[in-house]
C-alpha cells in the first residue's frame, strides 16, 4: 500500500464525519464552540447617536458658544428633548445626543460661567466625539457566519446583537482505547517490561480542551477477541480512537480486530513522520481513527487528524490546524520521503527544532510549542529561512 499524502488523508477523514446536530447554548458558555447557523443582528448598535465622552452636546456650528445648559443625558435614559438654538445638554459617555445636537464638547475643554457654557480651543468638526446610530452594525445585518469559531470577541458581538444564546454544533463523544500488553494505568507500579499508559491521558487532555465527552475504554491487551469486544463497546461513541498496535508487527492487532468487528477501513499509512501507521475508517455509525502507539506519533496524528475531525463534526468551517510562516533560528537537515512534523519551540530569534525527533521522545515533546512542517524531499534549511509552522498553543 503506498503512503497517502497528509492533505488527502485529512480530506478523506473529514468526509467520513457528518456535522452533529445544533444545540442552543447560553452565549457566555459558547467559547470554543462553532456556530451552526449564520446569525444576524436583532438591534442597531449603537441604538442612537451616542456620546463617546463626558461633556456637553452642542451644535458645532454655534462654536464657541455660549450655550445655555438646558438638559442632561445619561446612559440608560431615553432620548432627551430636542435642543433649541443656543442650547446644550450635559451628556455622559454612552448617553444619546438630544435631537439637534451633532457634536460633543469634552468637559476638559469647557468653561461654565454663570450657567453659560463656553468652549475653549479651535472649533470641533461636526460629529466629533459622537458614535452614530448603527455605526457598529444595523438590525438585520449578518454578524457571524455558520462554522465561525466562537471566542470572546464573537460572543461580545452576538450578545450586543441581541442574542442570549447561540446555535452551536454538538460536540462528538469520543471513545479512547489504549492497546498493548506492556501498559499499566497511570500511577500504577511498573515492574520490568511495563510502562504507564500515557496516551489515554494525553488524548483526554487534547479532547477535553475541545469540550468532548470521553468514553474511556482504558487499556486493552494485545488479544484479538478483547480488542474486537472493546471496539464494539466503543462504537456507541461518535469517534473511536485507539493508540498502538497500528503497525505491521505480529502483535499489531488493531487492523485485524477492526475488520473482524465489521469495520470498513478507508485508509492506512500516511506519508508523514511521525505517524505513518495511522488508519481510519467507519465502524457502524462511528468514525474510527487508529493512531500509532508511540506517544509523539499519537500526539502529532491527534493534532493533524483527530482534533480537526472533532472540530469538523462540531461545526467548524475551518477545522484544520492553521499553518503559518516563521523564521528558523537553527538549521534543519533535509527531509526524507515523508513529510516531517518536527517538534520545535519559539525563541525571540525564531524557531528551534528540539534535539530529539524520535517518536518516543516525550521529554522533547513536552518542550515543544510548535510543529515545523517540512514536505518530503525538502533541502536542508538554514538560519533565517522561512518555514511552515503549526502552533501547538491554539
Ligand atoms: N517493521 C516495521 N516496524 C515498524 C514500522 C514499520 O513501518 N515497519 N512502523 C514504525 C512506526 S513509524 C511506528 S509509529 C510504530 C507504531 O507502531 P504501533 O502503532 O503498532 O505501536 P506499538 O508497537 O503498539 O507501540 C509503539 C511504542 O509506543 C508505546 N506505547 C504504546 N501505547 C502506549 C501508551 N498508551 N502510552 C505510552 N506508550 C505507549 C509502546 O510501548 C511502544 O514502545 O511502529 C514502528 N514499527
Ligand atoms: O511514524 Mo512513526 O510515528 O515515525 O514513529
Amino acid at each position: 500500500m503506498s503512503l497517502l499524502p497528509v492533505a488527502e488523508a485529512q480530506a478523506r477523514l473529514l468526509a467520513l464525519g457528518d456535522r452533529l446536530a445544533a444545540e442552543d447554548v447560553p452565549a457566555s458558555a459558547c467559547a470554543g464552540r462553532w456556530l451552526a447557523r449564520d446569525i444576524h443582528a436583532l438591534r442597531d448598535q449603537p441604538w442612537a447617536d451616542l456620546s463617546a465622552m463626558d461633556g456637553y452636546a452642542i451644535r458645532a456650528s454655534e462654536w464657541p458658544g455660549p450655550w445655555r445648559v438646558t438638559a442632561e443625558s445619561i446612559a440608560g435614559g431615553g432620548l432627551p428633548l430636542p435642543l433649541a438654538a443656543g442650547e446644550s445638554a450635559r451628556i455622559f459617555t454612552g448617553a444619546p445626543l438630544p435631537p439637534g445636537a451633532d457634536t460633543v464638547l469634552i468637559q476638559e475643554d469647557a468653561d461654565l460661567e454663570e450657567g453659560l457654557l463656553h468652549a475653549r480651543g479651535p472649533g470641533l468638526s461636526v460629529g466629533r466625539n459622537v458614535r452614530p446610530a448603527a455605526s457598529d452594525f444595523h438590525k438585520g445585518q449578518q454578524l457571524l457566519t455558520a462554522g465561525a469559531a466562537l471566542g470572546p470577541a464573537q460572543i461580545a458581538l452576538a450578545v450586543l446583537g441581541g442574542h442570549g444564546s447561540l446555535p452551536v454544533g454538538a460536540r462528538p463523544r469520543v471513545a479512547l482505547i489504549s492497546t498493548g500488553n506492556e501498559l499499566v494505568p497511570p500511577g500504577a507500579p511498573t515492574p520490568p517490561g511495563r510502562l504507564p499508559s500515557s496516551n489515554g491521558p494525553m488524548l483526554g487532555a487534547m479532547l477535553g480542551a475541545l469540550g468532548c465527552e470521553i468514553l474511556d475504554i482504558g487499556i486493552v491487551p494485545d488479544d484479538l477477541d478483547l480488542m474486537i469486544q472493546s471496539l464494539e463497546r466503543a462504537s456507541q461513541a461518535d469517534i473511536i480512537v485507539s493508540t498502538g498496535g497500528a503497525s505491521v508487527g505480529d502483535h499489531d492487532l488493531v487492523r485485524p480486530a477492526f475488520a473482524a468487528a465489521g469495520g470498513d477501513l478507508d485508509f492506512w499509512k500516511i506519508r508523514m513522520r511521525p505517524g505513518k501507521p495511522l488508519m481510519a475508517g467507519k465502524l457502524r455509525d462511528a468514525i474510527f481513527l487508529g493512531l500509532p502507539g508511540n506517544p509523539v506519533s499519537a500526539f502529532v496524528t491527534a493534532t493533524l487528524f483527530l482534533l480537526p475531525l472533532v472540530r469538523h463534526m462540531a461545526g467548524a468551517a475551518d477545522p484544520l490546524p492553521r499553518i503559518a510562516s516563521a523564521t528558523l533560528a537553527a538549521p534543519l537537515p533535509a527531509t526524507g520521503e515523508r513529510d516531517d512534523y518536527l517538534r520545535a519551540f519559539r525563541t525571540g530569534d525564531g524557531l528551534i527544532a528540539v534535539t530529539s525527533q524520535d517518536s518516543a521522545a516525550t521529554a522533547a515533546l513536552a518542550r515543544a510549542d510548535s510543529l515545523i512542517v517540512r514536505t518530503a524531499g525538502s533541502a536542508p534549511a538554514a538560519v533565517g529561512d522561512q518555514v511552515a509552522v503549526i502552533s501547538l498553543h491554539a
